[in-house]
């Protein structure tokens, strides 16, 4: 990818309170969420506010790829599904939701779907989807490190399905992509989670939610067990929600600097772990207001540790992780040990960079201890991590000199952020900071 920014981003120190509102794109979740069923629906599908970023975009070429026409040239985002063709090669980028999603799918494919992706994602963990897909009858040639990209899934036009056990503590997005599937079966798809623990269930839900809307049957009654009857899936006209856990670095900067950040669009019910947000920035010191559609977070600069269980919402412990060195008492961060496994070793990466910084951060086995200490400037180091990019932004805004290394891999599901970031500083009069312009006053 070629990058806008220097490879070393000067992130801007607050200087007075803020007072913004920030418009944040569609959900990446959700996004790629509608955008595969979209392939496997009965007709065409309207994408409103569908996000464009990167893992999108690899989604929507990759659903070209398999014959599925993806119009991307209107103001909604339009998906007409087709049969879908083999011989053809996916490229996943670093997108685990492309990674996870479009195995089973392809598995519907007439012919052979080669997977590949970049060098940081032929570590994330796959085997045990690959495992899944085996016991389903379909053929996976591996061809890297056993469980690990890049494969080949050899699509026969179908599919019987029926029942299959999975091990889903590495991710939820195992049961994902075999769930959004599961209803072009021929039997359909009973999925149990065999594992010790669960990550991410709202986003599971997130997913038995999506399937519903179109039409699907789905029994989610039986703790860890979902069944997904055959059945058509209906195109749809869908809305997306904004992305909640891309707004979590801009609610967090008003904790760290003091005023107001303002969030429109939050839906009052959410499948997006997002959602959680409130609760949580509440118990680290902010006063947080849901008006209408419009979720006001105010801070006084004062940020409180927390002893805090992150299992269901994982993708939120970068931003958290950089709020808690800010803070003024330690913060235990709990049921993260499959941060391991995302776009870098989460906890590995969170611990150097704060330690870098002159903090203290120690792994356990599942999670991160923090502990606050004052902190200088330097590198801070992404690892094509976007969400650490944005936790190193967060941390610059009150250290000075931190320099953010590759902002440009926000791209992944946020391209704007460098400009909503600056945005977000120069809009202290309460004007709406969309994409980097600002759109006029508020109220
Ligand atoms: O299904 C999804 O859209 C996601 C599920 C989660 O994955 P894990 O369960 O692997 O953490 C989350 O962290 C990721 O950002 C998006
Ligand atoms: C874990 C994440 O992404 P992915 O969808 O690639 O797993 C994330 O966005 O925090």
């Amino acid at each position: 990818m070629t990058s806008t920014y220097a490879d070393l981003w000067s992130a801007p120190v607050v200087s007075a309170p803020l007072d913004a509102t920030v418009a944040v794109p569609g959900s990446k979740s959700l996004s790629n969420r509608y955008l595969a069923l979209a392939a496997l629906a009965d007709g065409p599908s309207t994408l409103r506010s569908l996000l464009v970023s990167r893992d999108t975009q690899l989604m929507a070429a990759a659903l070209e790829t398999l014959g599925v026409d993806v119009d991307l040239s209107g103001d909604a985002v339009r998906v007409t599904p087709a049969r879908l063709r083999g011989h053809v090669t996916i490229d996943c980028g670093l997108a685990g939701t492309v990674m996870r999603f479009l195995p089973a799918i392809a598995a519907l494919a007439d012919g052979p779907v080669h997977f590949k992706g970049d060098v940081e994602a032929l570590v994330r963990p796959m085997g045990p989807l690959l495992r899944a897909l085996r016991t389903l009858g379909v053929r996976v040639d591996e061809e890297g490190e056993p469980g690990h990209l890049p494969f080949t899934v050899h699509g026969r036009g179908s599919v019987g399905g029926g029942q299959v056990d999975i091990d889903a503590s590495g991710s939820s997005q195992f049961v994902s992509g075999l769930l959004l599937a599961g209803a072009r079966f021929e039997r359909g798809l009973t999925v149990r989670h065999t594992g010790r623990t669960l990550p991410s269930l709202p986003h599971i839900e997130m997913t038995v939610a999506v399937l519903r809307a179109a039409g699907v049957v789905v029994d989610d009654s039986r703790p860890e067990i979902w069944r997904v009857e055959p059945g058509p899936v209906a195109g749809r006209d869908v809305q997306v929600e904004p992305d909640l856990s891309n707004a979590a670095p801009f609610l967090c900067a008003a904790m760290v600097a003091g005023g107001s950040v303002r969030v429109p669009g939050w839906p009052s019910r959410t499948t997006q772990p997002g959602g959680l947000l409130p609760g949580i920035l509440t118990r680290m010191g902010a006063s947080v207001a849901l008006d209408g559609e419009v979720l006001t977070v105010t801070g006084t600069g004062e940020v409180r540790g927390v002893d805090l269980d992150l299992k269901a919402a994982g993708e939120l412990a970068p931003t958290i992780a950089a709020l808690a060195a800010l803070a003024d008492s330690p913060t235990r961060l709990r049921g993260i040990a499959h941060l391991r496994g995302h776009e870098t070793d989460r906890l590995a990466a969170l611990a150097a960079e704060i330690t870098r910084l002159g903090g203290q951060a120690e792994q356990t086995s599942d999670g991160l201890v923090i502990t606050p200490r004052p902190l200088h400037g330097g590198v801070w180091r992404t690892y094509a991590d976007h969400r650490m990019a944005t936790a190193g932004a967060l941390v610059g805004l009150r250290v000075p000199g931190v320099e953010v290394e590759d902002v440009a891999t926000t791209a992944k599901t946020l391209p704007g952020f460098v400009d909503l970031w600056t945005g977000m500083l120069a809009a202290s009069d309460g004007h709406v900071v969309r994409d980097g312009l600002t759109a006029g006053p508020t109220a």
